[in-house]
């Protein structure tokens, strides 16, 4: 009877929580929209002053709650050699199975969702499940105002979507910076990331124009971004699903 209605008062209370990996890279403003984010849809939420917010050694988290579910975001660094990390889990950097010329802080764990019902203690060779594999959506974010930067971003972006462990999951590209005058507007950054349009396949995709700095874009971006997972929601469940439910 107690585990009738605490099912029950589960299903009444509980948000279905889906996780959002912000790639990109360094510099481009992932940690910035982390923080403009939190701050458009967390009431009373003090947001970090930009000027204090250091490049990305590890793992940003945060959540918040939006039209009926709730985003865990992961904020990943996104200086080269980072970016090896995105298709990772953690464990392979706990069990010493990478070899990569990290800061120390790297070399342990760092903080990230809880994933012990996965865990299969005493292997070894465990790899546990990937960032990309574990998400329910992608942001990529575009530094709109380097231009020199700009195929390197478009390179790293192809890496990305390449990965089969991230095939039909909905991507949200981010023109950033758009408060920077001079910068490339949407019609510029679209068709760079339109070619290739192949390895995008059978998802949903949006190229938008945003200012973390500002806020202008985020909360536009969140919401189309949370219409597509939960159209995708059958062939990526929510982390909390619960079967018996
Ligand atoms: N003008 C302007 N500056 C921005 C914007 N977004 C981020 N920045 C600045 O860009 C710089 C890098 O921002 P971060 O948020 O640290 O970039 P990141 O992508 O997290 O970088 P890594 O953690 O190194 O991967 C900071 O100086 C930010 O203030 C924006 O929309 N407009
Ligand atoms: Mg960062």
């Amino acid at each position: 009877m107690y585990t009738l209605l605490h099912g029950f008062y589960k299903y009444l209370v509980q948000k279905d929580e889906y996780c959002v990996l912000i790639l990109g890279l360094d510099n481009a403003g992932k940690t910035t929209y982390l923080e403009a984010t939190k701050t458009k849809f967390t009431k009373k939420y003090k947001a970090m002053n930009p000027n204090r917010i250091t490049t990305t050694v590890g793992l940003n988290i945060g959540k918040i709650d939006v039209d009926g579910v709730r985003l865990s975001f992961w904020d990943l660094g996104g200086q080269v050699e980072l970016q090896s990390l995105w298709d990772k889990t953690n464990d392979a950097l706990a069990h010493g199975s990478l070899h990569l010329h990290l800061p120390d802080s790297l070399t342990k764990p760092i903080a990230r969702p809880d994933y012990s019902d996965h865990q299969t203690s005493g292997s070894p060779d465990y790899r546990g499940p990937t960032y990309f594999a574990e998400c329910h959506a992608v942001i990529y974010i575009v530094d709109s105002s380097d231009r020199e930067r700009i195929s390197e971003s478009k390179e790293t972006f192809d890496r990305m979507i390449a990965s089969e462990q991230l095939s039909g999951v909905p991507l949200l590209v981010l023109a950033n910076k758009q408060d920077i005058p001079d910068c490339m507007g949407v019609h510029t950054v679209k068709p760079i990331f339109n070619q290739n349009a192949h390895l995008i396949g059978a998802r949903d995709i949006m190229l938008m124009a945003t200012s973390a700095l500002t806020g202008d874009g985020v909360d536009e971006g969140i919401r189309w971004l949370v219409d597509c997972i939960k159209r995708n929601s059958s062939e990526r469940l929510p982390r909390n699903h619960d079967e018996n439910l």
